[in-house]
């Protein structure tokens, strides 16, 4: 069974309520297409406005983290069910960059993505080496160890439908893109340590994206890849361009 693309942007800390409206309004006809699912994860101030603005398009709207309380006294934070309250149906969890400016660990990344099923919202877990890691020959332990930990305690039936991202940390905003083949090598061993962990029909099933420097031009190549199922897109998902990385074939 062939698995359905999904092309994300990860808008990051990017983009007032006013300029989110403005750029869904001008992506809205590029981004359509019935080829893939085409998710927009924007900061939390945004999610109303852009679900607003995206009505009646085929974009989804995610967030870009959460927290794995129910509710409390958790100054700043936001909960799983604030999320589904007003519909959104996807979450980046464990961005590198939660990892190293805001102290994420495997284990808090885990509790999230047990939240996240437990709400009905679908993880796009997030992993990746650091060049140190890469030069070291550690990439994939690494990666594993990420993998494993995420998906402590979550069931078969979760996992096939959780989104891993694979974004090698030096590829990311540094115009650095992996190369086809060390993309689609990372994702492979993904989908190994996933069939490991439960087996062939879910590793078959969940969905991996690669991520870091992803544009117009890369993406055709990367997408083709037999492990790639789209991309988590950073700094080309705030441009027109976008339209040309969903609409990639
Ligand atoms: O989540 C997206 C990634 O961090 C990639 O960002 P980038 O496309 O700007 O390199």
């Amino acid at each position: 069974m062939a698995r359905r693309k999904i092309i994300a942007g990860n808008w990051k800390m990017n983009m007032t309520p006013t300029e989110a409206v403005e750029l869904v309004n001008t992506l809205k006809p590029l981004v359509a297409t019935e080829d893939a699912d085409v998710v927009f994860c924007v900061p939390a101030i945004d999610i109303i406005p852009v679900m607003e603005a995206a009505k009646g398009s085929n974009i989804e709207v995610g967030a870009e983290n959460m927290y794995y309380e129910e509710k409390g006294a958790y100054t700043g934070e936001i909960s799983p069910a604030m999320l589904t309250d007003v519909g959104v149906k996807y979450v980046v969890l464990g961005h590198s960059e939660r990892r190293e400016y805001f102290a994420e660990t495997n284990e808090t990344v885990n509790k999230k993505m047990l939240k996240a099923f437990e709400h009905g919202i679908t993880p796009i877990m997030c992993c990746g080496e650091s060049l140190e890691q890469r030069e070291q020959g550690v990439t994939m332990d690494f990666i594993r160890q990420q993998v494993k930990v995420g998906f402590q305690n979550v069931t078969a039936e979760q996992a096939k439908t959780a989104v891993i991202a694979y974004e090698p940390i030096w590829a990311i905003g540094t115009g650095k893109t992996a190369t086809t083949e060390q993309a689609q090598e990372v994702c492979k061993d993904i989908r190994a340590c996933i069939a490991e962990i439960y087996d062939e029909a879910t590793a078959e099933a969940i969905r991996i994206q690669y991520g870091g420097s992803v544009n117009a031009a890369t993406a055709p190549e990367l997408f083709a890849q037999p492990d790639i199922d789209g991309g988590l897109v950073g700094g080309a998902a705030l441009k027109p361009d976008f339209g040309k990385i969903v609409n990639y074939k």
